[in-house]
């Protein structure tokens, strides 16, 4: 399988810092950009409009195959909105509610299977950055360059308990902690493709490293995977 225009993935855990990493890279190239988390995510809250089980694996994957989401881009550095049907569910994909509940959706293999072409069709020109947890692994497994962030635990859960105070909610950082070591163990545990890095992936531990010097070692591996490319 070759992909269409050049590739660069990015997976690791919830709270590495790929969704931020990957806006940065998408302004500084002018590349498209895959969230594949938001489809899981928008996925699970389909499940509980229409109050679909979220065990029922068969239920799932054909709401997978039949999702009616959009992704609208209104221009470089700016959200992305997120449709469902008719509805804007930017905001409400990102509640923990939805956040576990799509990390249980998207452990189904025929919820994966549905979703795949879905995700294969944001490789356009001039090039694609992929955020989520098997785009180097399952999804582009041809692409270019490879990237797997992570930071320790209690970092992670840090850094959402900060994103929630800065929107003016409350966290518990010991629950948030608790939430992100069990989403992690289903997704690294999970049959098919589960979040591990690439074998040539370049893994960056972004615990104590800001996001400015995440962004430059992305950067200088990105140039170098691209330069030997061509
Ligand atoms: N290297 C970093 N150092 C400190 N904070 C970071 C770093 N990378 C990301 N963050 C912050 O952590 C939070 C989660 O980052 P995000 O990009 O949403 O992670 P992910 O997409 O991997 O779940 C955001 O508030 C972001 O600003
Ligand atoms: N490529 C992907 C992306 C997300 N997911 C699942 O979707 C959930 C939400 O992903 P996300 O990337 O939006 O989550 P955060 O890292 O932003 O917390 C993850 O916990 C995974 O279970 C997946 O299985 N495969």
């Amino acid at each position: 399988m070759s992909e269409r225009a050049p590739v660069v993935t990015v997976d690791g855990p919830s709270g590495a810092g790929k969704g931020t990493i990957c806006q940065l890279l998408a302004d500084r190239l002018g590349w498209q950009l895959l969230d594949s988390g938001a489809i899981y995510r928008v996925l699970a809250l389909a499940a509980i409009h229409h109050n679909v089980e979220l065990d029922n694996e068969e239920a799932i994957s054909l709401l997978a195959a039949h999702l009616d989401v959009k992704f609208l881009v209104s221009g470089p550095s700016e959200p992305i909105k997120v449709v469902l049907e008719t509805e804007d569910v930017t905001s409400e994909i990102r509640t923990q509610e939805c956040s576990n509940a799509a990390s249980k959706v998207a452990a189904f293999p025929r919820v994966r299977e549905a979703l795949l072409r879905r995700q294969r069709a944001f490789n356009l020109e001039p090039g694609l950055i992929a955020d989520g947890r098997d785009m180097g692994t399952v999804v582009f497994p041809n692409a270019k360059a490879k990237i797997y962030l992570t930071a320790s635990a209690e970092e992670r859960a840090q850094r959402r308990y900060n994103q929630l105070q800065d929107k003016g909610f409350d966290g518990n950082i010991e629950r948030l902690l608790a939430e992100i070591i069990e989403r992690d163990e289903r997704d690294m545990n999970r049959e098919v493709a589960p979040l591990v890095a690439a074998d040539d992936a370049l893994v960056i531990d972004t615990t104590g490293i800001g996001i400015e010097q995440v962004l430059e070692l992305c950067l200088k591996h990105i140039v170098e995977k691209l330069s030997d490319a061509s």
